[in-house]
């Protein structure tokens, strides 16, 4: 059987999450979905032991590689590399942690047969994100979403748990597709060539809690994004906009808040 199915998983330092995140997705594909699936980590030389624990996991028969990059860094172009890597038409991203549960991947895979793109969603009736989230990363979090509203229809364009049609990754414009940004899902919905009759798919899921490894959320992450958000309104709306303007007051807004948390905390 051929690979048509491609998981991308970007890793930084994640040796301890790797066999439970493998084992489980291949467990819930089941065999025929397992036989044309492949794995892919792309990890930034994170020298934790993370390439010895996927070569045991091939022995084992898993269709599972990890690609380590040693002179490129960051979460969006990882994911990028992976696409591009990828034999199959259908690709999902994931994060590592099991922040996504792995048993969640077959129904984003279905979606996807229908839809040229689809979004692990975190907002919808009876799921959520972790209620032990902090005020300040709700706070930052539907802010952020907030801010992304006009660029896309996607109810959760923040989520790193997604999935495309690789042909329209293939039909983007050469340099179009910009890799420094943290929120890649976001800047493929705003920039991919996707056809406008066939909806966004959606697929809620529940998002979990990390129990091994550290988030690379940090403050630096906060202004790429906005960075990444003003490139995105130029790109859609041109440089002289309203919108841009709004932007900017938001944006001011959401870096006080920021401000006032770091005093306190
Ligand atoms: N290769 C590589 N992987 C990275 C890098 N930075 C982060 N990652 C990997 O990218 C995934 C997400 O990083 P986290 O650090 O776990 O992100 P988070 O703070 O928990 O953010 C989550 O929530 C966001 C929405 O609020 C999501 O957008 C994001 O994808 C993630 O799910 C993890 O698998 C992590 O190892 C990097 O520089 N290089």
């Amino acid at each position: 059987m051929s690979i048509t199915q491609s998981v991308i998983v970007p890793a930084y330092k994640e040796k301890l999450n790797i066999k439970p995140l493998t084992t489980r997705l291949f467990a819930a594909l089941g065999n025929d979905g397992a036989k044309s699936t492949e794995l892919i980590f792309v990890d930034d030389n994170s020298q934790d032991g993370s390439v010895e624990e996927v070569e045991a996991l091939q022995k084992q028969g898993y269709d599972v590689r990890i690609i380590v990059r040693t002179t490129e860094r960051g979460l969006s172009s990882a994911v990028l590399r992976g696409f591009y890597e990828a034999k199959g038409d259908y690709i999902i991203c994931m994060d590592a942690d099991l922040q996504h549960p792995p048993e969640s991947v077959p129904s984003l895979f279905d979606n996807l047969k229908t839809h040229p793109f689809v979004i692990g969603t975190r907002y919808a009736p009876g799921v959520g994100i972790d209620k032990d989230w902090p005020l300040y990363r709700r706070v930052i979090s539907s802010t952020a979403r907030m801010m992304a509203r006009p660029l896309t229809t996607a109810s959760d364009p923040m989520s790193g748990f997604f999935g495309l049609q690789k042909k329209y990754l293939l039909e983007a414009k050469d340099g179009d597709i910009d890799s420094k940004g943290f929120k890649i899902a976001l800047e493929l919905l705003a920039k991919l060539p996707l056809p406008a009759d066939k909806p966004i798919g959606e697929v809620p899921f529940s998002f979990g809690v990390r129990t091994e490894g550290e988030s690379k959320l940090s403050g630096k992450v906060i202004i790429q994004y906005l960075e990444q958000l003003k490139e995105l309104y130029v790109f859609k709306f041109g440089a002289n906009n309203l919108v841009l303007f709004l932007l900017f007051a938001i944006i001011l807004v959401l870096y006080i808040l920021y401000q006032f948390y770091s005093l306190l905390f």
